[in-house]
């Protein structure tokens, strides 16, 4: 049978899906997208794998998607990042019979997509953008998708998705944010973009960013026209999104965690789902928090979500006898909700968006929120304190910002010292930095040098020698 394309594709394999469970690395692995399809998901992604590590390691083909292969997992598409023709078409041949389509990640705009060169990062690279799809929709039994980010000008998002559409792919999923709106300045993603780009193309669409409810679906769907709509962080924190429910946050553990029974994953995703989940509730039971860190086993897991349940319906006895939360703790805490991630202060906006990453963490840190890193530490290291309130505050470099070195003689951190000792042949003795000292033994050295042997011609030892001596110095 011909491979199905485009609308008939959308229509018939993925059953016209119009609600979508993202792909998240460590997050989207089979029991959560288990759990999402009970609620009301019709479309899940893997996780992003790496089409040469798929290639080349059987264990990670095992580990990542031939042992996740069940029934009731599909329709699924399995994505890739990839930067090669080749690989991407090995990989995609290796992975086609388990899937319904294969995806090409054009999204990621991490650091470790950068130096990979991949995700976002192939954004301007178009010619190789079109050789890998051409081959892979040349190859491949099953269609080839891709998920972009806008870039910030309509036009030029539309002629990309065109020139998508146009070397093979027959689904593009368009997340309405551009590659630099990420973590505290990701910011609300552009329906305007995302709506132009479905005018511009006659391939299916599906519209990704700012979808946190049921509301939010239907209205994306009205005002840009998409076939479907995908969320990441909405499902996280609410896996029954899609059915417009929002069910009490230790029903979805339980029944996640059954799902886990029966299809296993490592600790650190279960973990990461019910740091999500309980997102609000954890505000309030802070405790729980530390507890959660430091299970180490799944019923461990399950005993901390029991006695979650237990303080969450004390705490709705309570509120139901007129008892109001205290110090601004969010009400109906226990329930599935939505997490708005804040953004910079309005501040930075004023400082014409100038600010460093260090600022920017330092901002996110003030808000009680852990970075992505941060959290993952702490998972690490549940003993140690990662309340940035109790963090020491560093005094900072007069010239860089960085924290500068406590006995630096300059107020400078280390290699801003050490630029401007060298410039001066000066010392930091905090700093461990001698120019000064290694410059005068040297000059030392050789004026005792050249009297011990027949005099020397004039200058040597003199202040023209100087670059010299540093130099050696420095060595
Ligand atoms: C934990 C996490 C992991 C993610 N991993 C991937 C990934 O593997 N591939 C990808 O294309 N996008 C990935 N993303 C981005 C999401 O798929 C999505 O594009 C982004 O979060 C915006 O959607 P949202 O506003 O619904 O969160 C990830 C997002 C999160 C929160």
């Amino acid at each position: 049978m011909p491979k199905l394309q485009g609308f008939e594709f959308w229509s018939r394999t993925l059953g016209g899906a119009r609600h979508v469970v993202a792909p998240m690395v460590d997050q989207s692995e089979l029991a959560w997208r288990l759990l999402s399809r009970r609620h009301g998901a019709q479309l899940c992604y893997t996780p992003m794998l790496h089409a040469q590590v798929f290639v080349r390691d059987a264990n990670y083909r095992k580990e990542n998607l031939y042992c996740e292969v069940c029934p009731e997992d599909r329709p699924l598409i399995v994505q890739f990042c990839a930067n090669d023709p080749e690989v991407f078409v090995q990989a995609a041949l290796l992975a086609q019979d388990y899937c319904d389509a294969i995806d090409l990640n054009l999204g990621c705009p991490q650091m470790i997509a950068k130096r990979g060169h991949y995700g976002a990062f192939l954004q301007e690279e178009w010619d190789l953008l079109q050789r890998m799809i051409l081959l892979a929709h040349e190859k491949l039994s099953v269609p080839v998708t891709c998920k972009i980010r806008v870039f910030p000008e309509i036009d030029k998002t539309v002629k990309y998705a065109q020139m998508l559409e146009k070397a093979g792919c027959q689904l593009l999923t368009v997340h309405g944010r551009t590659k630099e709106q990420k973590g505290p300045l990701s910011g609300t993603a552009s329906w305007e973009h995302i709506k132009a780009v479905r005018k511009a193309v006659a391939i299916p669409v599906f519209a990704n960013g700012n979808i946190q409810c049921l509301r939010d679906v239907e209205r994306c769907i009205q005002d840009t026209g998409v076939q479907g709509v995908m969320s990441a962080e909405g499902n996280l924190h609410n896996p029954a999104l899609f059915e417009g429910r929002s069910p009490a946050v230790w029903e979805l553990a339980e029944e996640y965690l059954d799902i886990v029974r029966q299809h296993p994953c490592p600790l650190s995703y279960v973990r990461a789902h019910l740091f999500k989940l309980w997102h609000h509730t954890l505000q309030v039971h802070q405790e729980l928090r530390e507890e959660l860190a430091k299970v180490k086993t799944l019923e461990g897991v399950a005993a901390v979500n029991q006695e979650l349940k237990l303080r969450c319906q004390e705490d709705i006895s309570r509120q139901k006898e007129g008892e109001k939360p205290s110090g601004g703790l969010p009400f109906f805490h226990w329930i599935c909700q939505p997490y708005f991630r804040p953004g910079p202060r309005e501040g930075s906006k004023e400082n014409g968006g100038a600010r460093s990453k260090r600022a920017l963490e330092e901002e996110e840190g003030s808000a009680d929120v852990l970075s992505k890193n941060k959290q993952k530490k702490q998972l690490r290291n549940p003993h140690k304190t990662f309340d940035p309130s109790l963090k020491p505050k560093y005094a900072k470099c007069d010239q860089c910002g960085n924290p500068k070195g406590n006995r630096c003689v300059f107020n400078l951190c280390r290699g801003c010292c050490k630029k401007r000792a060298f410039r001066e042949a000066a010392d930091c003795p905090g700093h461990g930095l001698l120019f000064k000292t290694k410059l005068e033994k040297s000059l030392a050295w050789k004026g005792a040098q050249s009297r011990l042997q027949e005099p020397q011609p004039a200058g040597s030892g003199e202040p023209g020698g100087f670059p010299e001596v540093v130099g050696s110095a420095l060595a």
